[in-house]
């Protein structure tokens, strides 16, 4: 499914009106009906309960408004709030205001205390809340009266059904200056929006669903819509289907350089998971005196000690033209988990990736050493993949995180064409950026995945993929997998979940997968032959 920013919805919008005859209200219509629904499902039935509804006067609120309508037929008590001013209704929102005012439903305006002691009550006494404030038209901080409203509904604690999303919420960064609705469910209208995904907006969504109010297709899979989710239906299509005739060999063989002394775990957990993605044969390169040990450590994977300056880091020009050679010898090269950041690594990075040409994974310490050049990047031979979390992408890039998670997917996204490169910034919401524009967003992963080596298992399993399938698709694929074995992981070991158990998971996660893929399929099968 796409992600769309604000202005690609208007365009939407105003396509489906010229392009196809539909117009705005129908399309309001659609939107107040699918909340009305969403209502009742969230309070288990509307009949004879109270319900609060706060409208806006953009067409978020006309949404809201049109709500109201069939909330009122299906027999709930209504109190109406305008958080708004109705000189400034849009013309579809003041039609639906009208009809409301036609029925004889009171809408009260929020001008004196007495009114906002009204609402205080209500909010008080309703069981459940609407918010149609105010939806992909806001941005900023919010005005005083609104902030005020918002605060009230969220302390009343009701349940909230956000329509389209929370209000205070901004749909293309995810900002919230202020304060935000704080929903238990969100109706997305036509697309996400980068909100619903990234923090702190994401938090405040609660569990969202997205309907397409009636919009055509066509216009909801636009190619000039560079924004998608990494959802089960791209995995599916991305999940690689071994050959009968595979062999070791065919899926493929990947050199996995990592570890110095105290950071061996790092090279462990990187190099196990990249078997457990399916990669044939694996070797881990590692500083000679780590050697004997990571032997010890591992079981499928080989090892292989490359020449040392100083004990236990990797160094110097007898390491490189070692690791060179080798890595001649395979098809992918993962680069980076528990190097250290000793200043003749980093220079040894710098160099193994200036002349390495192979598909290639950056990740932890080797994105450091391009801190003070990320230029550099954009003169490697490959397009290298980056594993960085938000932290290592702001430094990277010398801004401080708040600035960057402020504005991470225009950044995010000029990076990535900047340093030509896949960055695959880590966070509550992993995004995958492409040197061309392309954006895509996780949607699976927990907060117990917040922890040491979770990043290893990823930087391995993006890297084991990369003979399977199409090199550059990897990062989705990996993502996705990565999250999917996260939360599985986390459905056994909650929070106490470590990173191994992620890579444990991974099999499951795959073969379930297959197994869903398969008979989706079969059953597409039978329906064709009915
Ligand atoms: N294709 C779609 O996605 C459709 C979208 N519709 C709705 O239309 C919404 C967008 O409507 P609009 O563009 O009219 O915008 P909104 O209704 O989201 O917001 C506009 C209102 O917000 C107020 N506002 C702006 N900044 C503010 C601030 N800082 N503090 C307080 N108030 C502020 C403005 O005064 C204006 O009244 C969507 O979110 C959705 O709910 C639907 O009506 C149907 C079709
Ligand atoms: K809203």
């Amino acid at each position: 499914m796409k992600v769309s920013l604000v202005r690609e919805m208007r365009r939407i919008d105003q396509a489906a009106a010229e392009r196809y005859g539909l117009p705005e209200l129908l399309l309001m219509e659609n939107a107040g009906h699918r909340a009305a629904e969403q209502m009742a499902a969230l309070m288990h039935g509307v009949k004879g309960k109270t319900i609060c509804i706060l409208s806006g006067s953009g067409n978020n609120g006309g949404d809201a408004l049109a709500a109201a309508r069939h909330l009122f037929n299906q027999g709930a008590r209504l109190k109406l709030f305008l958080a708004g001013n109705p000189d400034h209704f849009t013309e579809s929102a003041a039609g639906m205001y009208q009809v409301l005012q036609k029925m004889g439903l009171d809408i009260h305006r929020l001008e004196c205390d007495r009114d906002w002691d009204r609402l205080h009550f209500a909010l008080k006494l309703a069981d459940g809340v609407l918010d149609g404030i105010l939806g992909t038209g806001f941005t900023g901080e919010l005005r005083k009266p609104t902030l005020r409203v918002i605060e009230e509904i969220n302390a009343a604690g009701k349940p909230v059904l956000s329509i389209d999303i929370p209000s205070g919420v901004e749909a293309d960064t995810g900002r919230v200056l202020s304060v935000a609705v704080q929903a238990d469910r969100t109706l997305v209208l036509g697309l996400p929006k980068p909100g619903h995904l990234l923090s702190p907006g994401a938090e405040y969504c609660g569990s969202w669903t997205v309907d397409d109010i009636g919009l055509p297709s066509p216009l909801l899979e636009e190619e000039q819509i560079h924004q998608a989710l990494l959802d089960d239906e791209m995995a599916s299509l991305l999940l690689p289907v071994r050959a009968r005739s595979a062999h070791k060999g065919t899926c493929g063989r990947i050199l996995v350089i990592a570890g110095s002394r105290g950071m061996t775990g790092a090279a462990a957990l990187a190099a196990s998971s990249a078997l457990r993605a399916g990669a044939g044969i694996v070797t881990l390169a590692v500083p000679e005196s780590l050697h004997d040990l990571m032997e010890i450590k591992l079981t499928e994977v080989m090892t292989r000690p490359i020449p040392e300056q100083t004990p236990g880091i990797f160094g110097g020009e007898a390491a490189l033209a070692a690791l060179l050679s080798l890595a001649s010898e395979y098809d992918a090269v993962l680069i980076g988990p528990g190097l250290g950041r000793a200043e003749e690594t980093m220079e040894l990075v710098r160099f193994f990736v200036a002349k390495v040409n192979k598909p290639l994974v950056l990740d932890a310490d080797a994105i450091y050493a391009f801190r003070s050049c990320p230029d550099d990047l954009s003169a490697l031979p490959q397009i290298p993949v980056l594993t960085p979390h938000i932290g290592e992408m702001a430094g990277l890039l010398g801004v401080p995180v708040p600035e960057l998670r402020e504005s991470l997917l225009p950044v995010v996204r000029d990076a990535a064409a900047e340093y030509q490169s896949v960055l695959v910034v880590k966070s509550e919401c992993t995004i995958v950026a492409y040197p061309d524009g392309d954006v895509f967003f996780t949607t699976k992963g927990n907060p117990g995945m917040a922890t040491a080596g979770s990043g290893d298992v990823l930087a391995g399993t993006i890297a084991g993929l990369m003979k399977q399938m199409k090199s550059a698709l990897a990062p989705l694929l990996g993502v996705y997998l990565h999250g999917a074995a996260g939360d599985l992981a986390y459905e056994r070991k909650g929070e106490a979940l470590i990173a191994s158990d992620i890579r444990e998971a991974l099999p499951e996660v795959r073969v379930s997968f297959q197994k869903k893929i398969k008979t989706n399929v079969f059953m597409q099968g039978t329906r064709r032959g009915e």
